[in-house]
């Protein structure tokens, strides 16, 4: 997470990355221009927001005429690798599923073989995960675990 999130557009854009979210938190008076700007990098804009930040607080990030396309439903506080699973987080994961069939839905913190289940049946597609994959002896076989997850639970929505 970073304070200053429009400071970062412009090196990350010719840097070449393809996709900037940026935390509701740090960005409660300029994301409209946050979002522009982010577009016209070539770039696709995704709000974050931390465990204690209500839902609410990105309705409007996807219901204005140019908005997010990506919500991260922060699943740990963020700051480092390692923490535990917010399993109430989900709780915001199904609210946003249900209310946005379509949008992309990721997940961060504490991911992993025992916790995907709980992610992809909620409603998460996109899942970020550091200490499950790089401490696993074959971590190909966790990103396909995590992969196969989602795919069953979108066939079962
Ligand atoms: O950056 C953060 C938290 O700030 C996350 O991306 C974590 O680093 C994910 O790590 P694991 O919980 O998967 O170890």
């Amino acid at each position: 997470m970073v304070t200053n999130p429009l400071d970062y557009v412009e090196p990350l854009g010719k840097a070449g990355a393809s996709g900037f979210t940026f935390h509701v938190e740090a960005s409660r008076e300029n994301w409209r221009e946050l979002i522009q700007r982010i577009k016209s990098k070539g770039m696709k804009p995704g709000v974050a927001l931390k465990p204690g930040t209500p839902i609410e607080e990105v309705y409007p990030l996807i219901e204005c005429e140019n908005p997010v396309e990506m919500v991260l439903v922060m699943t740990v506080e963020p700051g480092f690798g390692g923490q535990k699973f917010m399993l109430d987080m989900m709780d915001k994961v199904k609210t946003l599923r249900k209310k946005y069939p379509s949008l992309d839905i990721e997940v961060d913190g504490g991911l992993g073989p025992s916790t995907i289940e709980m992610a992809a049946s909620a409603g998460a597609n996109c899942i970020v995960a550091g200490s499950s994959v790089f401490g696993a002896p074959e971590p190909a076989h966790v990103i396909s675990l995590f992969k196969k997850s989602v795919e069953e639970a979108q066939k079962n929505n």
